[in-house]
């Protein structure tokens, strides 16, 4: 069993009670894990991702061991048949096989280029590890997806909820640097799983995520509207998808401030760190009761732990 995607889950809302039932009594697999090793490996920087993961291992009882690929590994070679007579020190193939005998699962994270689309959208570095890698792999953000994070939103909305059928928003918020979708992707395809919530997501014309992502879900392009009885918003600033990697809108006008919460329906306000201060939102709207970006992050630690816990069980 692999955890790429959201769409790995079979029921997305019995996870959520299980994941629930673990923030309960965490430490209650703690042998589930014995003798069995986590390797994470990052090709990017991580706060929460890292320490979550790490926390969620540690509470099964398993031995953890962490690389900072990015900096420390060998540049890797993904294209099968290459002739490598250029940047790359060595091959995917030998990279994952080597890996896999240390451990037990490998858990990636490989933030997209936002150079090439059709690369980045091929998911090339986690499926590389997926071919050649003999173990289990958790994706911990690839080019296109972090299903770890959407799987904490959706038990935290669940936590959160006063009401059967929420409005949740997914608002695009301006940023100084190109990120990747992987984020709002994610976002999009859990709460497609999702049955009794009213989804809408809102940016800039021209800001559309992939089409194969967001499929049938309703797009306003006025983000006054959208916000409009929300009872919760999430916000994420992406690159523009179309004109691939660019920043092609840092509009202010679409900071979520004060003003635009009280469109909502007292709405909680949700991003799944780390955040720019007064670009993404104001001040007075993270800090405020509202927000609940804290709890949102301490429910990373439960969505790893049912992840590696479902994954070691089938060991
Ligand atoms: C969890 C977010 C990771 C990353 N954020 C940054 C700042 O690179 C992103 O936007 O995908
Ligand atoms: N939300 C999230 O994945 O945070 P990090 O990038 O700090 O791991």
């Amino acid at each position: 069993m692999n955890y790429i995607s959201i769409k790995d889950i079979d029921s997305l809302s019995k996870w959520v009670k299980s994941a629930i039932k673990i923030k309960k009594n965490p430490l209650k697999n703690k042998k589930l894990g014995k003798n069995k090793t986590l390797i994470m490996l990052f090709f990017n920087s991580s706060l929460r991702t890292r320490l979550s993961t790490q926390k969620a291992a540690i509470n099964l009882g398993m031995n953890v061991m962490v690389m900072n690929f990015g900096s420390e590994g060998w540049t890797l070679e993904f294209e099968d048949g290459a002739v490598m007579n250029s940047g790359a020190s060595e091959h995917i193939k030998e990279a994952a096989e080597v890996v896999s005998q240390y451990g037990d699962i490998i858990a990636i994270r490989a933030f997209a280029g936002l150079v090439d689309k059709e690369k980045d959208y091929a998911e090339t570095v986690i499926s590389g590890f997926l071919k050649h890698a003999t173990v289990p792999i958790v994706n911990m953000e690839s080019a296109v997806r972090h299903p770890l994070q959407s799987l904490a939103d959706a038990i935290t909305m669940e936590e959160y909820k006063t009401k059967h059928k929420p409005k949740v928003v997914l608002s695009w918020a301006p940023h100084p640097r190109a990120l990747p979708q992987a984020v709002a992707n994610s976002f999009v395809e859990m709460m497609q799983m999702q049955k009794d919530m009213d989804f809408v997501i809102t940016h800039p014309e021209g800001y559309e995520l992939s089409p194969e992502i967001t499929k049938d879900s309703k797009i306003e392009y006025d983000q006054n509207k959208a916000f409009e009885n929300a009872d919760f918003v999430y916000v994420k600033n992406w690159s523009n998808f179309n004109d691939y990697g660019k920043v092609t809108n840092s509009d202010p006008n679409w900071t979520v401030t004060a003003e635009k919460m009280a469109l909502t329906n007292n709405g909680k306000f949700m991003h799944c760190l780390p955040v720019r201060r007064n670009v993404i939102v104001s001040d007075e709207v993270i800090d405020s009761e509202n927000s609940i970006v804290i709890e949102q992050a301490n429910n990373r630690t439960y969505s790893a732990q049912l992840v590696l816990q479902k994954i070691l069980k089938k060991l």
